[in-house]
């Protein structure tokens, strides 16, 4: 919004804003200052929300937005994530012309930096294609205000040089980076910057819109607050991803748009290539291939089962390899289970990656017994418990790879399954009584949301868990007021000791599809019906 175009229209005997009941000072009369001001500035207060490119209050505004919650033990730091808050309901006024000053300051003082960023220096044939090599330098160019955020992590350390990328797509590039931890070991970062200018958003909503920790929504119109939402999502993910010992580029700070992760490649700077560019000798082919198809469904399990979260664009794209070690990257669109898609995505990603498998010649098992694989809710998470499920998996299977009528079987299975529709309410179950009915006479089998029916049906709630679900829905109310996303309101950190998280974490209006229909069937259905979880043993 702009401010108003006249001067100031406050006289000497009336007070320059209005007082509500309950309800402070009118923030809105405080737009109206006087114009020499945002004029100089050629900002109004309303500059955060706009696309100027010369607009850095954000960027300095530390307090609000360089923060991700936590306290240095990984816990939430209250008083901080109150005090983060505070700005929305306190009636303070920002000393404007102050603020500006020190702005220009900081600008000036940071700009120092600038020979640290170094663009042109990119690797030979760390892009990989020509085309896209030619491109990179005019790709990468920096904004102003990308840049000023690269000085102050300069200025802190964070990173002390950014050299030229290593890879530049429609959303986001990727920086090669160096620091030095304790002032002496030199090592590599990654920086990911994602694209303001961007319209491709639109697309993305789907992955936010559901998410509980995103109740906020995406607000479409303006590309730089979605684009920041999306960077947080990515370090948010990362976070837990990484905690859970799922290997992944570590999650080091992040800043609006801008996102600073651990390296993935050697120490000279070369990143290790995706799983498609992956060179594997050709003696060990088969048996390297079928170990990373194992690995990766261990991986898929684990994401779901003690990350709560679907990749959602799980491909030979978005996974880099080196040494027999799969690394999962990308993960700004990844979502939690409970989100209203999440077994549509987790059943694209087990098509996408086993396509990638088995052009590779890998006998892999069907979408359907993967899917079973990655979301029953019994059974190991951890290695080598995984593995042996696996092997089970395999050696339970009706078929022989070898026979062709067998391998046309699976494939016609895969269609079908591919096709099939996915309940993830109560409400959509199509006709829960014919469902009912299937289950009651050992046809349970059939459906396809049977690994969401657990064996343990839902149980009283203790005390406990009452109480926690209500510190819960209190903080998830104060952050949901929040422009900002609910950032830092979830502790990453307890993710990393097993699925810790409950009934209480789910959304509250979003049930999750398992315990609804468990509370139906178990009504309807003779209890000893109920178990399809997998079993391991
Ligand atoms: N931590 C990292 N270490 C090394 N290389 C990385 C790292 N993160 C990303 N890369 C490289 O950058 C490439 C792009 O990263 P990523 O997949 O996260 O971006 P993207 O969202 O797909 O971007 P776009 O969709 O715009 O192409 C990866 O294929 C990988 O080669
Ligand atoms: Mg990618």
């Amino acid at each position: 919004m702009e401010s108003s175009t006249s001067p100031a229209v406050v006289r000497p005997h009336e007070p320059s804003h209005i007082y509500t009941n309950n309800n402070g000072y009118d923030a809105s009369v405080q737009q109206e200052i006087p114009r020499t001001l945002t004029a100089a500035h050629s900002h109004s207060l309303h500059a955060a929300e706009s696309d100027d490119d010369n607009d850095f209050d954000d960027i300095f505004d530390d307090d609000y937005h360089n923060d991700d919650g936590l306290g240095p033990d990984g816990e939430p730091d209250l008083a901080r994530n109150y005090n983060r808050q505070r700005p929305l309901h306190s009636n303070q006024q920002k000393p404007a012309a102050n603020t500006f000053n020190s702005v220009d300051d900081q600008i000036s003082a940071l700009s120092k930096h600038a020979a640290k960023i170094r663009l042109d220096d990119v690797k030979d044939g760390q892009t990989r294609d020509k085309d896209k090599a030619d491109r990179a330098t005019s790709e990468q160019v920096l904004d102003q205000r990308t840049r000023m955020i690269l000085y102050q992590m300069i200025n802190r350390g964070v990173v002390s040089e950014v050299h030229g990328a290593i890879s530049t797509g429609k959303e986001a590039n990727v920086y090669g980076a160096v620091a030095y931890e304790d002032d002496l070991t030199k090592v590599q970062r990654a920086v990911k910057v994602y694209k303001t200018a961007i319209l491709s958003f639109k697309d993305r909503e789907r992955y936010i819109t559901g998410e509980h920790r995103f109740k906020a929504g995406a607000d479409k119109g303006n590309n730089r607050k979605m684009v920041k939402l999306w960077a947080e999502k990515e370090f948010r993910n990362l976070r837990r991803i990484h905690a859970a010992g799922i290997a992944c580029p570590e999650p080091i700070q992040l800043k609006l748009h801008v996102l600073v992760m651990g390296f993935l490649g050697d120490r000279r700077g070369w990143a290790y290539p995706r799983l498609r560019d992956a060179n594997i000798p050709a003696e060990e082919a088969e048996q390297t291939w079928s170990g990373l198809y194992i690995q990766l469904l261990g991986i898929m399990r684990r994401l779901y089962q003690v990350c709560k979260l679907v990749h959602a664009d799980l491909s030979e794209y978005n996974i880099l390899y080196h040494n027999k070690q799969l690394y999962v990257i990308d993960v700004s669109q990844s979502v939690e289970h409970d989100h209203p898609r999440s077994l549509e995505f987790l059943r694209m990603d087990i098509k996408n990656t086993g396509d990638f498998f088995r052009r590779q010649g890998v006998d892999t098992l069907t979408d359907r017994v993967v899917f079973d694989f990655v979301i029953a809710p019994g059974g190991p998470v951890e290695e080598p418990g995984l593995k042996e499920s696996i092997e089970q998996l395999y050696a339970s299977r009706a078929i022989s790879a070898t026979d062709d009528k067998a391998v046309a079987e699976q494939e016609v299975d895969n269609e079908v399954f591919r096709q099939q529709y996915i309940p993830q309410t109560l409400e959509q179950v199509y006709d829960i009584e014919k469902d009912a009915e299937r289950i009651g006479h050992g046809e349970g089998d059939k459906l396809v949301y049977r690994n969401l029916l657990a064996d343990q049906v839902v149980l009283p709630k203790t005390a406990d868990e009452h109480v926690s679900e209500e510190d819960e829905s209190d903080e998830g109310a104060a952050l949901d007021s929040e422009d900002e996303s609910d950032e830092g309101s979830d502790d990453e950190s307890k993710f990393a000791k097993g699925p810790p998280r409950g009934k209480r974490f789910e959304d509250k209006d979003e049930k999750k599809v398992s315990a609804e229909i468990n509370v139906i069937l178990f009504f309807i259905i003779p209890h000893s019906h109920l178990p399809f979880s997998f079993k391991s043993t």
